[in-house]
């Protein structure tokens, strides 16, 4: 019986269609990116991301990711153009990683896991909030980025050092004054898609724009994202790790690209 308790406390995707029927719906996230299928459209514009460091607030571990919060109620940290219309606000940022190098990220590319992937949330500013957003097939749009073994990254390295505060679920601590455009990759060539949520409520309301450039991380920073705990303080610690959702079904949908 723990067992059972067990395995449906931490249902994993496969499970999650029980409570949630949309995971088996048209515009499910992740997919697995085929270049040589995607097309190349010239009307995409340039991402254009202006972050500002001063709305950073907090960072925190909510059980199935750590996230870093952003200030929202103002146009300081916005996206506009790329493949969107109108003003989308950062939210929040938040990555997803496997137990081991081999896996992690959610996209994929011609079948390649990266060890990590860093989502940017954004909503749409045609909406009241975040909330109302995430329920509209246009109101949220995330970059993502891959994250691939190399060097140490000295901007993650920030974000890292507050991991003995947040160690267990529902733990965060303030985090100011951090400028998450330190985390994208020089260029900002992307692919395009629509897609979901990656986690329950799986919500059809996200513009992808997945960058195709990774940023570095060091094995050493990797081990550091696998010593946070799924569980909370008191309980059997289980380690956060493996918290990525495997590409869905692309059901007819085109993916474009910015680039050549
Ligand atoms: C809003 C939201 C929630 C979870 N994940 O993984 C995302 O990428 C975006
Ligand atoms: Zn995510």
């Amino acid at each position: 019986a723990t067992a059972e308790i067990f395995h449906s406390v931490h249902a994993g995707p496969d499970k999650w269609a029980d409570n949630f029927p949309i995971a088996n719906g048209p515009r499910q996230s992740p997919i697995d990116i085929a270049p040589d299928a995607s097309s190349y459209d010239a009307a995409l514009k340039p991402l254009r991301l202006k972050y500002d460091p001063s709305t950073c607030l907090e960072i925190l571990n909510n059980g199935h990711s750590f996230q870093v919060t952003f200030a929202d109620d103002t146009d300081s940290s916005t996206l506009k153009d790329g493949p969107v219309s109108g003003i989308y606000r950062l939210k929040q940022f938040h990555f997803h990683w496997g137990a081991s190098d081999d896996k992690g990220s959610e996209h994929t590319v011609n079948g390649t896991k990266y060890p990590a992937e860093l989502h940017l949330v954004h909503w749409n500013t045609k909406y009241a909030s975040f909330g109302e957003a995430a329920s509209k097939p246009d109101g949220l749009a995330v970059v993502g980025v891959f994250l691939e073994i190399g060097g140490a990254n000295a901007s993650l390295q920030e974000v890292l050092n507050t991991f003995s505060a947040i160690k267990a679920k529902g733990k965060q601590t303030s985090f100011a004054d951090f400028d998450p455009s330190t985390l994208l990759p020089a260029c900002l060539d992307y692919w395009t898609y629509d897609g979901s949520l990656t986690t329950p409520p799986l919500l059809e309301s996200v513009t992808w724009i997945v960058c195709k450039e990774p940023i570095s991380v060091s094995r050493e920073q990797m081990k550091k994202f696998r010593e946070l705990l799924f569980s909370a303080e008191g309980e059997a610690e289980c380690c956060m790790v493996d918290n990525y959702r495997p590409p869905q079904p692309l059901k007819g949908r085109s993916v474009r690209a910015s680039f050549k």
